[in-house]
């Protein structure tokens, strides 16, 4: 059989292939990229403005994005001690996010190698615990700027480089990420359509966690705290309906612990008629293994919601 090559055709995919990270200021550093489920997990590099220093992110583009069509972004924020690399090996969301035509985009947990004295002292604390805030403390307030650098600076970035549809985009994340998750999308009104949770930490003002961080990044004053607490800003949220889905694992060590307190979130949920469904789920812990077995349920939730 007599193979024929449009050769100028070849020639222009490949360089649509590669070319879409070639058109912004922007500059992205290929760290890897490996095909799966018929598209590519690709990890980049880029020097951050808002947090001052080189960012990772993992972002899963679908077959179609890599042929150019455009997509629904759903952005995963992970939890503490975590990297780009936690969720894009562990939680299976590729083969879910290929079958619904979204990308996914997971930025790294906090800045790193930022020579702050402390910064790698302790795993819930600095480094690998930007707990999605702007910092307001001496100290820390040049860095951790995880908040404005997930809602601002990287939806710019993947929107310049990649083929998205901008207006969207969903978030979802574990723990200190699903905290990042839930703030995210109710102290913007409208700019994700879509919003779900694993095992968050619900009311960070009120566990061991989420005071240790943000005594350390905001200060004393806890009319600050409140501004990034799911739980508080639940109560004052004024925009389009948000159909909030939370997991928590009925044996979760931390739920245990006090450090994710949903029966609060729930309670302020009702409160304020903000719609949303927390599944108890028996037996499972904070794990992966537990974000894994319910990853297709929050993938095609959020779907629903940017297909829509
Ligand atoms: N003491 C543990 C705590 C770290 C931990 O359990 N991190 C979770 C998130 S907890 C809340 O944000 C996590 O996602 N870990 C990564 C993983 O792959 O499981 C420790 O230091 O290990």
């Amino acid at each position: 059989m007599l193979l024929k090559i449009d050769f100028a055709k070849a020639k222009a995919k490949v360089l649509f292939r590669i070319g879409f990270a070639m058109t912004s200021s922007t500059k992205l550093t290929l760290v890897s990229s490996n095909k799966c489920f018929s598209g590519e997990q690709r990890v980049y590099s880029h020097e951050s403005s808002e947090v001052g220093c080189t960012m990772k992110f993992g972002i899963f583009l679908p077959a179609s994005a890599l042929d150019g069509t455009k997509l629904p972004v759903l952005y995963w924020l992970s939890g503490l001690t975590c990297t780009e690399q936690n969720f894009i090996t562990k939680a299976g969301a590729q083969r879910v996010a290929a079958k619904q035509n979204v990308i996914i985009v997971n930025p790294d947990t906090s800045p790193r190698g930022c020579n702050i004295e402390g910064e790698d002292d302790s795993y819930d604390f600095g480094t690998g615990a930007g707990f999605y805030v702007d910092a307001t403390t001496e100290k820390w307030k040049k860095n951790y700027r995880m908040y404005s650098y997930v809602t601002i600076e990287l939806i710019d970035v993947i929107n310049e480089n990649f083929p998205t549809i901008p207006d969207r985009k969903g978030i979802f994340g574990h723990s200190m990420g699903g905290h990042g998750a839930l703030i995210c999308a109710l102290k913007n009104p409208g700019l994700y359509r879509s919003v779900s949770a694993f095992a968050p930490i619900a009311h960070p003002t009120k566990c061991a966690w989420g005071k240790k961080c943000f005594t350390g990044y905001l200060g004393p004053a806890d009319h600050v705290w409140r501004e990034y607490d799911a739980t508080e800003l639940v109560k004052s949220y004024n925009g389009p309906p948000l159909d909030i889905l939370v997991d928590q694992g009925a044996s979760d060590e931390f739920l245990k612990e006090g450090q994710l307190l949903p029966e609060r979130l729930m309670e302020s949920c009702a409160e304020s008629k903000m719609p949303c469904i927390m599944r108890m789920q028996e037996g499972y812990d904070h794990s992966y293994y537990f974000i894994s077995t319910f990853i297709e349920d929050h993938i095609n939730h959020h779907a629903k919601h940017l297909h829509g």
